[in-house]
């Protein structure tokens, strides 16, 4: 459980819920963004296991997502970034690992594009840089198969694309869960949501990334597959690539385990703070 779940008030007025696990503790300071449709919550697994090894981590829920403000779009991962920043500002953190998965990948990737001085790592888990040309037609139907149909008709195809069938099977009340917080989401927000990843193209850029970074992707998974981590790791200096085997799109709750230590690995690599203040 997180030790407290508190609001801010973001620059537009919104406010933004974050789950905090480890309050104060002095090892590091890790933000983790969470996937498309779900919330911060999803990342306890991974956060409890960076507390016990003294970590400050901060999971929110973005906008339009859990208990945050349900902001009417158009979304765009630049806001959502910039979101991220503004909690950064709130929490006194001047920069901090930060991973996303899926979604919150792309968040990842827009707030080290505006703002590299905000991070000290990155962690990039199940996502893309880019869904590709057919993305904006892609997130269009499936936003409209979720205003027609809504959110529970789509919650069997969602788990699949979420679990492997094995884990799936071995787990059913974590599935119960993650498709509890799927299907109360508002629609609209979550149609805005697919709009801003039809639109993100996060590429341009990512060579001037300079942080300890790790790409992380579940062997499986066919969302952001194996292909879309190889990009990002040919684009971003440095970055390292591993493959979970196995394991499908959610690995931060499929794989904690892993997804802990892909963070803890880059916190290794992390300059100390006087020397991130001079890049
Ligand atoms: O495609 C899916 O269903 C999963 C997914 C895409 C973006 C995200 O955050 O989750």
């Amino acid at each position: 459980m997180p030790d407290s779940i508190s609001k801010t008030v973001l620059p537009d007025g919104l406010q933004l819920a974050y789950r905090r696990w480890g309050t104060g503790q002095a090892a590091g300071q890790a933000l983790l963004i969470h996937p498309l449709a779900l919330d911060g919550s999803l990342w306890a697994p991974v956060a409890e296991r960076l507390a016990e090894k003294g970590f400050d981590v901060v999971a929110p829920d973005c906008r339009g997502h859990g208990q945050s403000g349900k902001a009417p779009g158009p979304y765009s991962v630049q806001q959502f970034g910039s979101d991220m920043e503004a909690l950064l500002d709130h929490l006194g953190w001047e920069d901090a690992i930060v991973a996303g998965c899926s979604m919150g990948g792309c968040v990842a990737q827009a707030l080290a594009l505006a703002a590299p001085r905000r991070l000290a790592g990155l962690v990039l888990v199940d996502t893309t840089a880019w869904y590709g040309p057919e993305a904006p037609r892609n997130w269009g139907e499936r936003a409209d198969k979720a205003r027609t149909e809504g959110l529970a008709a789509m919650s069997g195809f969602q788990a699949t694309r979420w679990f492997s069938d094995a884990w799936r099977a071995a787990n059913p009340g974590i599935v119960a869960n993650v498709t509890e917080i799927f299907v109360a989401n508002d629609l609209a927000c979550y149609a805005a949501s697919c709009g801003m990843l039809g639109n993100a193209d996060l590429r341009e850029g990512l060579e001037h990334v300079t942080v300890p970074t790790n790409v992380i992707v579940g062997e499986e998974d066919y969302a952001t597959p194996v292909s879309a981590s190889e990009d990002l790791v040919r684009r971003i200096p440095g970055a390292t690539l591993a493959v979970l085997p196995g394991a499908r799109h959610l690995t931060l709750v499929e794989c904690p385990d892993a997804v802990a230590t892909a963070l803890l690995d880059v916190a290794s690599l992390v300059a100390p703070a006087p020397d991130r203040r001079r890049r």
